[in-house]
């Protein structure tokens, strides 16, 4: 595996990093580059738009929730599976943002891949002081680097991009500054009005709801464009690095069974691509089916997976959707393992309010009433102990690394615990999630399994 990379990071949210990874997966792709594409992590709704730009999965590496052996070896599996010669991360938030300690952090991964880092700085509002945060997070990164990972020797600030330029003069007023520092600019893009990618976390628009409306495809051309007209694309491939891997055979979470039905569609599309494409490479079916289409999970499945998403944005058509709430029951009735996460857990539920108070009925599963009424943002890392043993045929492991992001609120809560659950500072957060019979669901998101 000969595959280089580097890592798009930012001083924040909102900085532009999604826009210009989105632009660089395809300008490398249209030019021929075999690309991999990868998120850095807890976020499943940038990495299906980076999927789109890829024209392959996108996979998400989390230093917090992974350990730096399963990074290597789910990464060493996507880059072999793409034939990949080049890799392109999205950082999460700011370079340095994570959890306790400062750990989990874009900053982390680059480390720990020994990566790169083009940085994206948001200039409205600043000129010569984005040289001066770019020079810093230079040095603190080095650093960083330096302290934390002994090997990491090749993390730097490789190049800055500016992002939100208003002219040619504030464009050179950035550029004079940075001339006194060893960081190359890699190009100055201006605010553009048909790039708009509508804000993904307020619960509106994800990737495949602009597919649907005919847009994902001319956002996702105008980021191109953007980086193709104003990008130094030459050398920003250039400033990508050797990768190596420490692989081995590990996986995140093994398969629950040989055949697996899982919810697939607008309202079920929170899914890590590191979970489910590994459970199809392992040799298990994979059947997707549409809770929105009224399908139900196929019969002959020894498992169903039902991810986050928003089904309070569907919820007229769920409560209607017979066919898919009876092939659920009869699932629980023969005893096969039913497992909601967050937007799938509220389905198993007996009902889901939506923002207006109006109430309808899902499946009935467990004993679990939710509301949107009050909007309540719930965010962060949660590792998990399983209460019981012997759960889904003895597959699920006893400990799992998750995260919460969710917006609604458990109103009503009966019947056993699934989960004891900690914050990523080790506090206690008390029990999550329930199970009833083979029915399990809680609102976090499993991102791997940790192994005894
Ligand atoms: C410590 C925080 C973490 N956020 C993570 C990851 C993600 N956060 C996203 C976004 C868009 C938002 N995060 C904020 C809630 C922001 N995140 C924090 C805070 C600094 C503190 C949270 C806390 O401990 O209570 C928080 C700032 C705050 O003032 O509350 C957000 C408000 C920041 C912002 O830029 O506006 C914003 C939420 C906006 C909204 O209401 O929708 C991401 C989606 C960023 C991205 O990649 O685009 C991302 C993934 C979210 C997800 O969970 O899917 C960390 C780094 C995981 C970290 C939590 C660490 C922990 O200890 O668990
Ligand atoms: N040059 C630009 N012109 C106009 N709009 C832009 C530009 N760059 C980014 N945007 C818009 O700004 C918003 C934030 O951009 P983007 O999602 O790329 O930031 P981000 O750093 O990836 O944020 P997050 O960490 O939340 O994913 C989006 O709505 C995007 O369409
Ligand atoms: N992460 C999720 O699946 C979110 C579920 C739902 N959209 C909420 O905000 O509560």
């Amino acid at each position: 595996m000969a595959c280089s990379g580097f890592v798009v990071s930012g001083l924040s949210s909102g900085s532009g990093k999604t826009v210009i990874t989105l632009g660089l997966l395809n300008a490398f792709r249209k030019a021929g580059v075999a690309i991999a594409a990868a998120k850095s992590g807890p976020d499943y709704i940038d990495s299906a738009f980076l999927k789109a730009a890829a024209g392959q999965a996108a996979i998400n590496l989390d230093s917090h929730a992974m350990t730096p052996t399963l990074i290597d070896s789910l990464l060493h599996r996507h880059i072999a599976r793409h034939h990949a010669k080049t890799l392109i991360v999205e950082g999460v938030m700011g370079l340095f943002d994570g959890t306790h300690n400062g750990r989990g952090s874009t900053a982390d991964l680059a480390c720990h891949l020994d990566l790169p880092v083009i940085l994206v700085i948001d200039v409205r509002n600043t000129a010569q002081n984005a040289a001066a945060l770019a020079a810093g997070l230079d040095h603190i990164l080095r650093q960083h680097a330096k302290q934390r990972y002994s090997g990491a020797s090749g993390t730097h600030i490789a190049g800055l991009i500016l992002n939100h330029v208003a002219s040619a003069r504030h464009h050179t007023l950035i550029a004079e500054a940075m001339s006194h520092y060893d960081i190359p600019m890699l190009g100055s893009i201006p605010t553009t009005a048909d790039i708009d990618v509508p804000s993904r976390h307020l619960g509106l628009v994800q990737a495949a709801d602009l597919a649907a409306s005919g847009r994902l495809d001319s956002v996702i051309d105008a980021a191109t464009k953007l980086v193709e007209t104003h990008l130094d694309l030459n050398l920003i491939q250039k400033l990508a690095t050797p990768l190596s891997l420490q692989a081995t055979s590990q996986t995140a979470l093994g398969a629950p069974a040989q055949h697996i039905a899982i919810a697939s569609d607008a309202a079920f599309g929170f899914s890590y691509s590191h979970i489910i494409d590994e459970w199809a490479s392992s040799g298990a079916t994979i059947s997707p089916f549409s809770p929105l289409n009224d399908e139900a999970p196929h019969v002959d499945a020894g498992f169903v997976y039902i991810p986050g998403g928003y089904p309070e944005l569907h919820l007229q058509k769920l409560s209607t959707a017979t066919q898919f709430m009876a092939g659920l029951q009869q699932m629980a009735s023969r005893n096969v393992p039913i497992y909601g996460e967050c937007g799938g857990f509220m389905v198993l539920g007996d009902a889901i309010v939506d923002a207006d108070g109006n109430r309808f009925a899902m499946a009935g599963l467990l004993e679990l009433e939710t509301s949107f009424a009050k909007r309540k943002l719930h965010l962060g890392y949660r590792t998990l102990t399983t209460k019981q043993a012997g759960l889904w045929n003895n597959k699920l492991a006893s400990t799992l690394m998750a995260h919460e992001f969710h917006y609604t609120t458990a109103t009503r809560m009966a019947g056993e615990a699934l989960f004891d659950a900690k914050d990523a500072a080790s506090n206690d957060v008390g029990t999550m999630g329930l199970i009833k019979g083979s029915v399990t669901g809680s609102y976090a998101h499993i991102i791997a399994a940790i192994e005894a």
